[in-house]
């Protein structure tokens, strides 16, 4: 099992999804794990997605290896060999939504005060292609058009209904339903599991593999404009507002 605990709101950092890409890469590589159950250790909140201060006000290198950071996390994950369950216990928003849409399985505490989806347009700024591809892989094109250009938040019961979470659970249930869903899923021979699931996932992790050079350059140049800029920053000054 995997938890995040990054106060207060498990955000992305550059440090946190650097340590996150080699903790996946050990289970990875150990042998004796099969799967892992990715969780968060603070209470109402999955992960708020990608640390929006590391995308503000830095410089082109930093924006560069931020970037890196992100694909190389999502690559991890999506392309992992184990098992993966997300048991989303809290809000999930954007980068948040991209970890849970990556697992192989995602069960949500049924609570509808916890959301989860791609709201980035909601921020001024747009989904990269490969959070549009797992979104489709997961949700269908229809779904993905509408849920992606709104940016849109789902509350738990919608998002079961819409299929962007397989299943909801009363919250104290949350951990004990995903270690049975982990032990049918482990119940199947690895090869045959793994294969399949490569044959699923090949063609979107191949195009990210493909074009992560071009997708950094188009992020800085994307992330740096003035536009962009003032958009994240009244969207962290309305993050604040909120709460006073
Ligand atoms: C070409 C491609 C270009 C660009 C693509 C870039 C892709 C980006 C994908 C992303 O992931 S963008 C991030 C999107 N995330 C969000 O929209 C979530 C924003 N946060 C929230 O909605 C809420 O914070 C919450 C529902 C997660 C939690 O609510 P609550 O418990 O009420 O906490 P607070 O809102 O008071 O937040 C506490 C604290 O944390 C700061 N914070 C929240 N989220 C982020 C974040 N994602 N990055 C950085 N900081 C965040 C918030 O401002 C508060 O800070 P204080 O200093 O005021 O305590």
């Amino acid at each position: 099992m995997m938890k995040f605990k990054s106060p207060p709101v498990n955000s992305l950092s550059l440090d946190f999804l650097t340590e996150f890409s080699i903790s996946l890469e050990k289970l990875e590589n150990d042998r004796a794990c099969r799967g892992v159950i990715i969780t968060s250790a603070i209470p109402k909140i999955f992960s708020s997605g990608l640390d929006i201060t590391e995308m503000c006000g830095k410089s082109v290198e930093h924006y560069a290896e931020f970037w890196r950071a992100v694909q190389e996390m999502w690559l991890r994950l999506y392309g992992s060999n184990m098992v993966t369950v997300a048991a989303v216990n809290g809000a999930s928003p954007a980068g948040g939504c991209l970890i849970a849409l990556s697992c192989d399985y995602r069960i949500m505490a049924e609570n509808p005060k916890f959301s989860i989806g791609l709201n980035e347009a909601q921020l001024g700024i747009v989904a990269p292609f490969w959070f549009k591809d797992t979104f489709v892989n997961v949700v269908g094109q229809r779904i993905a058009e509408r849920a992606l250009q709104l940016g849109s938040l789902y509350p738990a019961p919608e998002a079961l209904k819409l299929g962007l979470v397989d299943e909801l659970v009363p919250e104290e249930k949350l951990l004990e339903k995903a270690s049975a869903v982990m032990a049918q899923w482990l119940a199947l021979p690895d090869h045959a599991r793994q294969i399949t699931k490569s044959m699923m996932r090949k063609a979107v992790l191949d195009r990210l593999v493909a074009h992560r050079e071009e997708d950094i350059k188009y992020f800085i140049n994307f992330i740096s404009k003035e536009s962009i800029q003032k958009s994240l920053r009244m969207y962290m000054e309305m993050l604040k507002k909120k709460k006073s």
